[in-house]
This record gives C-alpha cells, sequence and structure tokens, in this order.
C-alpha cells in the first residue's frame, strides 16, 4: 500500500510498529515525530523511518495513517490535539496504548467528527525502551487486540490490518472494558507483582548486602519486568485503576489463603496449590507471544570445563545466528551441564542445532 504513515512517539513499539509497516508496504513513506529530538534522530539514522518531522499537527494533516506510540497519558493528550486539525477524510487513526478505556473515551470527539479512530494494543513488548531495542519481528505471532466502537466501519477494520500485516500478529476485536480487565490480570498486575518482589529483597538488603549478590535465577525470572519504563508503567496504572484496585483485593485474599497453608504446615494444600499453578501454567500456549512469551530454546548438553560456553556462542556467531538468551541451568563437578540457548525464532533455532551439531559431538535437544 502507498501512502504517508505518521508515527508519533518512536520508542519500542513505535519503532518496531514502523519496522512492521515498511517491511510489507515499501512505497509507504514513513514520518516520524517524537517530543525527544534525540530518538527522532536516532530512528532516522536507524532507518525506522524515511522522515522526521518537527511538528506534530503537521504531518497528521498529510498523514494517511496516524499511528500513537507514546505513552498512554501522552496518547491521551495527542488526541486530544487530533481533534482540532483538518485531518484527510479518509485517514485512519490508531495507537499502541496498554490500556483502552480512557484512551477510547478521549477518541470520541474525533469519531463524532467522522474520523476513524481504531484502538490498538500489540501484546508483546520487552522490557526495554526506545527506539535502538525496535524490531520488526517483535509482534510476530503476538496476539493483537483490536477495539473499534460502533462508529467504526468493517472496511476500515479490513484497511488498518492490511497497514499492519507486517506485523505477523494476531487480530483479536475487544471492547476497550473486556480489554482492560484482562490486560490488568495478564499484564498489569504482574508488573506489581515484580516491582514489589523488588522493593522486598531491597529491604532485605539494608539488612544483609549478600541479598542481592545471591539474587539469581529464579528471582531475575520473575522479576525481569521491573526493568521496564518506570513512566509508562505510571500512565497505565493511573488509567487502569478501577480494575487494578480490584486486583489488589483479590492479591490479599490468594496471599492470605496460601500463608494459612504454610502456617498450619498443611503439606496436602500446599503441595496442590503449586501443583495447580504448573498444571495451569504449563498449558498456556506456547508458540504464542504475549504476557507469556514465547522463546525457541535449545538444550545442549555440555561438559563442564571453562571455555565451553564461548566454543558454541563462536560456532554460532560464524554462522551469523543470533542468541537472544543464554543460561547454564544446571551445571555440578564432572557432569553434564545443561546449556539454554534462546532464539527469536524456530529457524534460527533449527540453524543453531544443525551447526553445534556439525562442530561438536554434544548432544542437542528441544523440549
Ligand atoms: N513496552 C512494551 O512492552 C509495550 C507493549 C505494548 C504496548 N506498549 C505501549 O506502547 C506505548 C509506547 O511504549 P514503548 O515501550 O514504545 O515506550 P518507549 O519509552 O520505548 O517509547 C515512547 C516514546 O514516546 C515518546 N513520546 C513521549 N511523549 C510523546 C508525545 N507527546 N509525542 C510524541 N512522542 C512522545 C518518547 O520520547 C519515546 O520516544 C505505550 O503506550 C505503551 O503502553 C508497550
Ligand atoms: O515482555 C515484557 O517485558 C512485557 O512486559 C510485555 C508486555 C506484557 O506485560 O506482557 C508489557 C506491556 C504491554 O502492553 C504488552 C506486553
Amino acid at each position: 500500500m502507498r501512502g504517508n504513515v505518521l508515527i508519533a512517539g518512536l520508542g519500542l513499539i513505535g519503532g518496531s510498529i514502523a519496522l512492521a509497516i515498511k517491511r510489507a508496504h515499501p512505497d509507504a513513506a514513513m514520518i516520524g515525530y517524537d517530543v525527544s529530538g534525540e530518538s527522532l534522530r536516532l530512528a532516522r539514522s536507524l532507518g525506522v523511518i524515511d522522515e522526521a518531522v518537527p511538528s506534530f499537527a503537521h504531518a497528521a494533516c498529510e498523514a494517511d495513517v496516524i499511528v500513537l506510540a507514546a505513552p498512554v497519558a501522552q496518547t491521551q493528550q495527542l488526541l486530544r490535539e487530533l481533534a482540532d486539525l483538518p485531518l484527510r477524510p479518509h485517514v485512519i487513526v490508531t495507537d499502541v496504548g496498554s490500556t483502552k478505556e480512557r484512551i477510547v473515551k478521549q477518541a470520541l470527539p474525533l469519531l463524532e467528527q467522522g474520523v476513524t479512530f481504531i484502538g490498538g494494543h500489540p501484546m508483546a513488548g520487552s522490557h526495554k525502551s526506545g527506539v535502538a531495542a525496535a524490531r520488526a519481528h517483535l509482534f510476530e505471532n503476538a496476539f493483537y487486540i483490536l477495539t473499534p466502537t460502533e462508529h467504526v466501519k468493517e472496511e476500515q477494520i479490513t484497511r488498518l490490518k492490511r497497514w499492519l500485516e507486517g506485523t505477523k500478529a494476531h487480530f483479536v476485536t475487544l471492547t476497550p472494558k473486556e480489554h482492560d480487565r484482562i490486560a490488568g490480570v495478564i499484564s498489569h498486575f504482574p508488573h506489581i507483582i515484580a516491582a514489589s518482589l523488588v522493593h522486598q529483597a531491597q529491604q532485605y538488603e539494608r539488612e544483609d548486602e549478600l541479598v542481592s549478590r545471591l539474587a539469581a535465577g529464579g528471582f531475575r525470572d520473575i522479576t525481569r519486568i521491573a526493568s521496564s519504563n518506570p513512566e509508562m508503567w505510571r500512565d497505565i496504572f493511573i488509567h487502569n485503576k478501577e480494575e487494578l484496585l480490584h486486583l489488589f483485593d483479590r492479591w490479599i485474599e490468594e496471599m492470605k489463603k496460601i500463608r494459612t497453608y504454610v502456617a498450619d504446615g498443611d503439606s496436602e494444600r500446599i503441595y496442590q496449590y503449586f501443583h495447580e499453578a504448573k498444571q495451569f501454567r504449563d498449558g498456556l500456549p506456547v508458540r504464542t507471544k504475549g504476557a507469556i512469551p514465547s522463546f525457541y530454546d535449545l538444550y545442549v548438553d555440555v561438559p563442564d570445563y571453562p571455555g565451553v560456553i564461548s566454543e558454541i556462542t563462536g560456532y554460532l556467531s560464524k554462522e551469523r545466528i543470533s542468541i537472544t538468551n543464554i543460561r547454564i541451568i544446571e551445571t555440578r563437578e564432572d557432569i553434564y551441564g545443561v546449556l539454554r540457548l534462546s532464539f527469536q525464532t524456530d529457524d534460527d533455532r533449527q540453524r543453531a542445532k544443525h551447526c553445534i551439531e556439525a562442530n561438536t559431538n554434544y548432544e542437542t535437544y528441544v523440549v
């Protein structure tokens, strides 16, 4: 498709959307706007956009598609500005914000003027922020939620999906309320848990500095998202307040319940608690990105001697196969350890498997 695509907010998500749109529509002109001149310059020099513009209003009036990709409170502000501008009659305006009710409400004046606004939320991301972390494949296989109102015609939704087809995401339509309820439990609330675990460890650290030195595997896994952008999460918590207050109450009840099992030394109930959680967690779809990101993991049995990791990564780097994560799962003296290598795609994982098998006699397997 051809046309001017304006991306307002060139961070992780805006940058990734820009790259995905360009991948599917190379003739589209990707125009970027950001309040940060630095992000704008970086986006231009990384080739994420074709043109950087200093004025949102001017570029919006010339745009065929407008993607708002700023933090949610800023997205509301941009929607306010759009409502006073003479936009092209056929323009499609969308956003990528992690909350939907307040944003869609903010878009009502636009919708009442006959402008197409379709709320959107690609359900994949990272704890990293900024355009340097943007990737065209960030949303591959992820769910991409759309929250059109009754003002929006079906053909406009189809047109937006065509613009976004380079994301290779799966589109799902929800009402803004449904969206905020579900995102509350699987995305927003877990961020508070991660942050509060970190706060708890930090308080313990004041009494014993070994705490952070010993914080390893499990703690790191469960608190990864506590490294996310605090501005973004502050805005999400202000937007989805009602749902989150409800989740706090339920969580406190949940903690009281498991606390009682522990206090009573009720081994049967404690076992059941973990067992049921494991069953539900293990049953979640693994190939779909989203709240539980999918990783393409390859396991390698490696002898426990110094240099084995650099040997393997050396073979992979010669073949230009990039690894997204690397971890030794178990090493004890004199026995084989398990090296877990994570890749962005199944294809990378297959290539890595062949490469390691061709260069070593270490056993590899996919679980
Ligand atoms: N990070 C994730 O995992 C994730 C996933 C899905 C959706 N989202 C949503 O995507 C949006 C962007 O998040 P991100 O992770 O890309 O953040 P980011 O911090 O990487 O990027 C945000 C960008 O918006 C710019 N910005 C701020 N105010 C602006 C304004 N008024 N006009 C134009 N640009 C402005 C910032 O300078 C920055 O470059 C947020 O609404 C967030 O809720 C994030
Ligand atoms: O993987 C991560 O780091 C994320 O936090 C991604 C995540 C999530 O909670 O799943 C964060 C916010 C979004 O709106 C969508 C995705």
